[in-house]
């Protein structure tokens, strides 16, 4: 897939949770090999929306096509995960290597280092052989991170990765990301944060499960759109 053209396509879906519908007739295209934030307030869609693409929420009605090749890795908030699992930060990591060798086969070199440069990217080397119930919530977004790294998917799904997360972790999933885009990933990424969403390539902006911008960020996150999702005045960066 060449870059600009779409890596996933989603037309006209709607979907619900029970009863209740969240995503309502959105119809978007991600660009391949780009980075495309999902902006909006609390509870407009944003994880729905994540959910969708990545296949775990259905369409009630609508489609969602994937049009390039490859895996997909979905990062969850570390907040997601239980903090009692007897698991080593380099163990969580390695996971991500199981898609491709299957967790009964042993790992080859090619693994090792996978795993070992995804340790390196996001500063966690150092707290490699520590167990993940034993972390601060940071460090933990970071191993889940650097896990949906590991896994070298042609899409890669963050659902808010820096969220909690200091300046120093925040800019080593940011050159993470980049660096994973540079070698052709498709990266979507949920975030609250606008000054990130500003300088991703793309931006979805949702408001009550409706898509109410999509294209370049400085298009989409006007002062006008942002006071009218939030409902106030907030500083575009
Ligand atoms: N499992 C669920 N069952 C029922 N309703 C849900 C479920 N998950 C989310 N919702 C509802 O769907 C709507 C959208 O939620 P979603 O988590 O997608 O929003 P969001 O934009 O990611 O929110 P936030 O910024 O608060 O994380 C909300 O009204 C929420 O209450």
């Amino acid at each position: 897939m060449t870059p600009d053209t779409a890596a996933l396509e989603i037309d006209r879906a709607h979907a619900h949770y029970g009863p209740r519908e969240v995503l309502r007739g959105i119809t978007a295209e991600l660009p391949s090999a780009r980075l495309t934030a999902i902006a909006g307030p609390n509870g407009a869609g944003k994880s729905s929306l994540l959910n969708l693409v990545a296949g775990v929420l259905p369409p009630t009605s609508g489609s969602v096509t994937r049009r390039d090749p490859g895996r997909v890795a979905y990062v969850t908030q570390q907040s997601e995960v239980s903090q009692s699992l007897p698991i080593t930060v380099r163990a969580t990591v390695t996971m991500g290597r199981w898609a491709h060798r299957g967790h009964w086969r042993r790992l080859s070199k090619m693994d090792r280092k996978i795993v070992g440069e995804c340790l390196e990217r996001l500063d966690i080397m150092s707290i490699a052989d520590r167990l993940i119930g034993t972390l601060s919530g940071g460090q933990r977004q970071r191993a889940l991170v650097a896990q949906g790294l590991a896994q070298r998917a042609g899409l890669l799904l963050l659902d808010e990765p820096s969220a909690g997360l200091d300046l120093h972790a925040r800019g080593l999933i940011d050159e993470a990301l980049h660096t994973t885009l540079a070698e052709g990933t498709t990266v979507v990424r949920v975030t609250h944060d606008l000054e990130v969403a500003g300088r991703a390539d793309h931006c979805l902006l949702l408001q009550d499960g409706r898509l109410v911008g999509d294209g370049p960020p400085a298009s989409v996150l006007t002062p006008e759109s942002v006071s009218a999702a939030w409902g106030l005045r907030t500083r575009v960066y």
